[in-house]
């Protein structure tokens, strides 16, 4: 790239390395164009640069990116897979005339953007996948702005499906892997709706919910809310939260204070809804978070007495692991509903490594302290999974006198403000370690942490894929140690299934074991042994 500015004239190396360096990299660097000045041939901001191979004026290497592909994609008509769709060549550009009329792919660009994303849509029409927040015309400009404001540069694949869908008001069931971005996927349409909706009927009487968010655990309703208001900021757009645990009093008060989502757990919407007066007949957004958990026996029934309640909303429904009967029960609750899904379904994240290890139970403990103690394998911050609240408990204060670290406990049991300064410690980085039970096995952020050491297997594979997936956010690359035997044995077969398929050493003793071998045709085609984990 050549700069309009007189790069030539630099005289020695470093100061052509100055120069070089000031290169704008995004548009969005670049300062609007005076007038006289040349603008930008992709976004008409300042073009302060030539592009070498077009001769076209440019604002930044992103631009020039965009104009390359562009004129790649313009000269050589390319048979549909073999399009430049990179993640930096696709591009989308804003509307010529900035009046909201948003440019989209083209429906082969679309199918191949799919392809390549491993995006996967069926159902009845759907808008093409967005390549930036900024190309969907129905985003209040703010709410971009709060997304670039959280960092977002760019969409996910799931929020790149997801978003326009919602958008154009489908009934959505997504499924994605473990941190791929799911709750923004959700909330920005939310936001939107919601916002856009205030904008343009100013209400005379009182301010109903306009949308509702429903999760498994109180830990991510408070995550959920903490980022819809985010997201949400300088927009008319207020959250409350209803989950148990806080005092209901609060909570009624801001609801009849006017608010547009109520993020909350099923139990105290009930609650809430039984001996209340929440009035729910605006409310047009239904979204359920870990929607596999949200119906199975134990939460169906109030999620569907809920459901009941509202007048016919919009529903948005998503997880990492979601099987065929949670498939036909969505079905059965709403008509036309399009499924989402990126990658392959019920699958582990990809980035994080499985580390199996066989050991007997009374030897468990020890393991695990060696693990702590060892500086080649404990990855702090790291959640270690248990399976019962006492376990937890023991489990902690075992690690604390054993390895001298700090270590905090989690689970259901404890009140909801120590829980609140359990995660807070532990996400200000002043312990190291959480033994948790699956309260915190689902949904839950916990950015830094790359390794979870699973001590108990929990109940259901799904439940293991979504733990093992708290090592991970966005694709950066986690460990998972788990500690396996006999007593796992329910789930050998799609344990092993799922080892398989994520390439993971399968112990000799699982791969071994009667339990497996009378499931799994393992020494069938396509078997092949590996060495012992770890
Ligand atoms: N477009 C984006 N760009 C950068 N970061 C993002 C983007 N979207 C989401 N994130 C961040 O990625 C992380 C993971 O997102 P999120 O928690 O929504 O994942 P998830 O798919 O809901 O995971 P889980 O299935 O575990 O609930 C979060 O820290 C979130 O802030």
């Amino acid at each position: 790239m050549e700069d309009n500015q007189p790069v030539a004239v630099a005289s020695s190396g470093d100061e052509i390395n100055d120069v070089v360096n000031d290169v704008k990299e995004r548009s969005r660097d670049q300062r609007e164009a005076l007038s006289g000045e040349p603008k930008c041939v992709i976004c008409g901001r300042y073009g302060e640069y030539i592009c070498d191979e077009t001769d076209d004026d440019i604002c930044s290497l992103e631009c020039k990116q965009t104009l390359l592909c562009r004129v790649v994609s313009d000269n050589t008509p390319l048979p549909p897979e073999r399009l430049p769709v990179t993640d930096e060549c696709i591009y989308v550009r804003d509307s010529d005339d900035k009046l909201g009329s948003s440019q989209s792919l083209s429906n082969d660009q679309s199918e191949v953007l799919r392809r390549k994303l491993e995006i996967h849509v069926k159902g009845d029409v759907v808008p093409g996948p967005i390549l930036s927040f900024s190309s969907c015309s129905r985003l209040p400009q703010r709410l971009i702005q709060n997304i670039e404001a959280a960092g977002y540069d760019m969409p996910t694949p799931v929020q790149m499906q997801a978003i326009p869908a919602a958008l154009s008001g489908k009934n959505l069931l997504v499924s994605a892997d473990t941190g791929s971005g799911k709750t923004a996927s959700f909330l920005v349409p939310v936001i939107s709706r919601c916002a856009n909706f205030r904008l343009q009927h100013l209400p005379n009487e009182k301010k109903k919910p306009l949308a509702m968010v429903l999760t498994p655990t109180r830990e991510l309703c408070i995550q959920v809310e903490d980022q819809a208001k985010l997201l949400g900021k300088g927009l008319p757009f207020k959250t409350a939260l209803v989950v148990g645990g806080d005092a209901m009093a609060g909570q009624i008060y801001r609801i009849q204070q006017g608010v547009e989502l109520i993020v909350g757990t099923p139990g105290r919407l009930i609650d809430l809804l039984t001996k209340h007066d929440v009035e729910l007949d605006d409310t047009m957004i239904f979204v359920l978070d870990e929607v596999d958990c949200m119906l199975q026996r134990g939460f169906r029934d109030q999620v569907m007495q809920i459901f009941r309640a509202l007048p016919q909303p919009q529903i948005l429904m998503y997880s990492a692991t979601i099987s065929p009967e949670v498939e036909k029960m969505t079905s059965s609750m709403v008509k036309d509903i399009v499924h989402v899904s990126v990658g392959k379904l019920n699958k582990p994240n990809k980035a994080v490594k499985q580390i199996l290890i066989w050991v007997e139970s009374k030897k468990k403990k020890q393991k695990l302290f060696d693990i702590l103690m060892s500086k080649q394998h404990f990855v702090p911050p790291a959640i270690v999974y248990v399976g019962s609240r006492l376990g937890a408990d023991l489990l902690s204060n075992a690690i604390k006198v054993t390895t001298g670290m700090k270590s905090l406990s989690i689970h259901g049991e404890k009140p909801m403000k120590e829980r609140r300064e359990v995660m807070k410690s532990f996400l200000m980085g002043e312990v190291p370690i959480i033994v948790a039970t699956g309260v915190l096995g689902r949904g839950i952020d916990l950015l830094g942490v790359r390794q979870v050491i699973v001590f108990d297997l929990p109940n259901s594979i799904k439940e293991y894929v979504h733990q093992i997936g708290r090592a991970s956010r966005l694709g950066e690359e986690g460990t998972a140690i788990v500690l396996v035997n006999e007593e796992n044995k329910n789930l050998f077969p799609e344990l092993v299934e799922i080892l398989k398929s994520s390439g993971a050493a399968i112990p000799r003793e699982l791969v071994n074991s009667r339990y497996t071998l009378a499931s799994v045709p393992l020494r069938g085609k396509g078997y092949k042994k590996r060495k012992h984990g770890c």
